[in-house]
């Protein structure tokens, strides 16, 4: 089905001079909040442009806020609703047939011949022009109809982060429609979300168990999701991602929001433990659960599971929080999200903390995977938490971001892109002058050698971006290195070398996982990289990193206070910040937007 209203997205916010592209990926955000009003908490729609508005094309990435808020949307742009000039009754009784919106086709049947009974006019969907759902067939005459058949044929799959109930308390309500639809909805996570979900929600106490599981009535399938993506699935740079709906396909990663008693020291939602991480650092490639289909209650990967890969850059940190043994770290989810037919991603967080302040750091690994993706111009949209303002102190933030924190982690996901920019430039400039050199004969091996050495895993430079963390922007921003100017003809050979020493070291690092990597090593693999970028035009460091990015703020929390609302204030730090960091030499040249309940956002 063609949707017409994706010619009139264009995605501005790619970097360089290519013209633009048609946006690929289509966010609602239906809750943007953090709390602590029920009406707006965390839920988006996210769905393909090239899938248009078919069955089962949508797919809700968390869902605090959903049915209640895509009503409220309808509300606003179904014009024969909120014009007051309607044929449905609050409760979608109609009436009034004769003064419909142009937008809404009337029954167009001849007038009834005597003596015949007039049937009742049977609606024809109708076609909003306007707004986040404009494009999608509508069946029925009120907004909320409308919206529970957009929830029951329109959205498959639920794509949780972490079993808070602001994350998900929409959609366990919600089940209770679900009789209604024709295949059930998947619920898909990782392992430890279902079986928080399963356990502590659809357990017949809390609420009826709606899934298919443990003899419950089969409204909701779990998906359990491998975490770091599964290779079995997949080619190329889609390898590991899962479809979860129509078009769109995810990868996971944990990620740690907060701290909680350690288990067994306490009754406690259990989290990873501080010190160990899940996935070794070659995530992309070695997810380290083989099955996570068949998890039950009782047994199986429950939350709190140490993982066996030791972070080297724990030991490194010194806030007081990750030095006390009897806490855990709660767990959620990082998503990237990828468009099938266009290859473009986006990345989605649930509720997190910065690395500085956590007992299980593990944001770096997210940050790795997106440097490339960015790097490579594929991802350019990062929908990431900022629940407090700055004046919310490190003891106070159970859990979260200040924007102190949020541009210090930028900085971090900036300084990969960096070096990513820098290899891959250096890589194309190899190409370049081995066919220059060979009469493009012997360009074909190279590029084959290149390509097939080329690994994604950066997590020998996240060990040394983690060394040089800390908790506020202040401190953690590193003289910019200058960019030297390269030389104007480099040898041919000592490219070659560089490229052999940086391949060498970057393989020996996909080979040993984050615990077994020297820090020599990793040293020497980005020294190789950044010796090599020497030898580039100083073009590859003009322009700020995340430059063409938007990040897109979520999970405010509202003061409830008269007065501005603390999302302003959210906004203006970050920007502020940023902009310190720019007049000392380091731009990250992201744009910061506060997500709103109702609006939509294009990739
Ligand atoms: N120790 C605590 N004291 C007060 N409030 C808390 C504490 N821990 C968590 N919270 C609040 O509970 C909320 C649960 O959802 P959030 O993680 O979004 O944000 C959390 C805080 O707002």
């Amino acid at each position: 089905m063609s949707d017409p209203s994706i010619k009139s997205h264009i995605d501005n916010n790619v970097s360089g001079s290519a013209p633009p592209k048609p946006a690929a990926i289509q966010v609602i955000c239906l809750g943007s909040g953090g709390g602590p009003s029920e009406d707006n908490v965390s839920g988006f729609l996210v769905r393909s442009a090239a899938s248009g508005w078919i069955r089962g094309s949508m797919l809700a990435m968390d869902a605090g806020s959903h049915m209640a808020a895509i009503t409220r949307i309808l509300e606003q742009h179904l014009p024969a609703i909120s014009r007051g000039d309607t044929r449905a009754d609050s409760d979608g009784n109609l009436f009034h047939q004769q003064a419909l919106s142009p937008q809404r086709p009337l029954d167009s049947s001849p007038p009834s011949s005597p003596g015949i009974r007039p049937s009742i006019p049977t609606l024809e969907p109708v076609v909003l022009d306007s707004g986040p759902f404009a494009g999608v067939p509508l069946p029925h005459a009120s907004a909320r109809a409308n919206a529970a058949h957009i929830v029951r044929s329109h959205v498959a799959t639920y794509l949780i982060s972490h079993p808070h109930l602001d994350h998900l308390s929409g959609f366990a309500i919600n089940t209770a429609a679900f009789h209604a639809t024709s295949r059930p909805k998947t619920l898909a996570a990782l392992p430890f979300t279902v079986e928080a979900i399963k356990r502590h929600i659809f357990n017949d106490v809390i609420w009826p168990n709606l899934t298919d599981e443990d003899g419950g009535v089969g409204f909701v399938t779990f998906q359990r999701l491998k975490e770091g993506g599964d290779v079995m699935v997949g080619e190329g740079e889609g390898r590991g991602y899962i479809e979860v709906c129509e078009g769109l396909g995810a990868k996971g990663f944990k990620i740690s929001h907060g701290k909680c008693m350690r288990p067994g020291t306490a009754e406690s939602h259990r989290g990873s433990i501080g010190n160990l991480s899940d996935v070794p650092a070659n995530y992309s490639t070695t997810p380290r659960h083989t099955d996570g289909r068949h998890h039950s209650l009782g047994h199986g990967h429950l939350p709190g599971t140490p993982g066996s890969f030791q972070s080297p850059s724990v030991a490194q940190t010194s806030h007081p929080f990750q030095q006390d043994p009897g806490f855990a770290a709660v767990d959620s989810t990082a998503y990237f999200i990828r468009d099938t037919a266009t290859s473009r991603e986006l990345l989605m967080f649930g509720d997190v903390e910065p690395d500085s302040i956590s007992v299980a750091p593990r944001l770096a690994r997210v940050w790795a995977e997106a440097a490339h993706k960015i790097a490579a111009g594929i991802l350019n949209g990062i929908f990431i938490e900022c629940s407090y303002p700055d004046s919310q102190a490190d003891a106070i933030l159970f859990g979260h971001l200040a924007p102190r924190h949020l541009v210090a982690e930028l900085q971090v996901l900036a300084d990969m892109v960096r070096e990513e920019k820098v290899i891959r430039a250096s890589e194309k400039a190899m190409r370049k002058r081995k066919r220059a050199a060979n009469g493009g004969l012997a360009a074909i091996s190279q590029d084959d050698f290149i390509d097939k050495k080329r690994s994604r895993s950066l997590a020998g430079r996240s060990a040394i971006n983690q060394f040089r963390r800390s908790s506020v922007p202040d401190d953690m921003i590193q003289n910019s290195p200058t960019p030297q100017q390269p030389p104007s003809s480099a040898p041919m050979q000592d490219i070659d070398q560089m490229h052999q020493e940086y391949l060498k070291n970057r393989n020996l690092n996909i080979a040993t996982n984050f615990g077994g990597a020297s820090r020599d090593s990793s040293i020497s693999s980005i020294n190789a990289g950044v010796d090599a970028a020497h030898l580039l035009p100083s073009s590859v460091y003009s322009d700020p990193p995340l430059k063409g990015v938007r990040v897109l703020v979520m999970h405010v929390k509202d003061t409830m206070k008269d007065g501005p609302h603390v999302g302003e204030l959210i906004l203006q730090q970050l920007n502020e910040h940023a902009a310190g960091m720019a007049q000392r030499g380091m731009r990250l040249g992201c744009e910061f937007v506060i997500t709103e309940s109702g609006k939509d956002y294009w990739f």
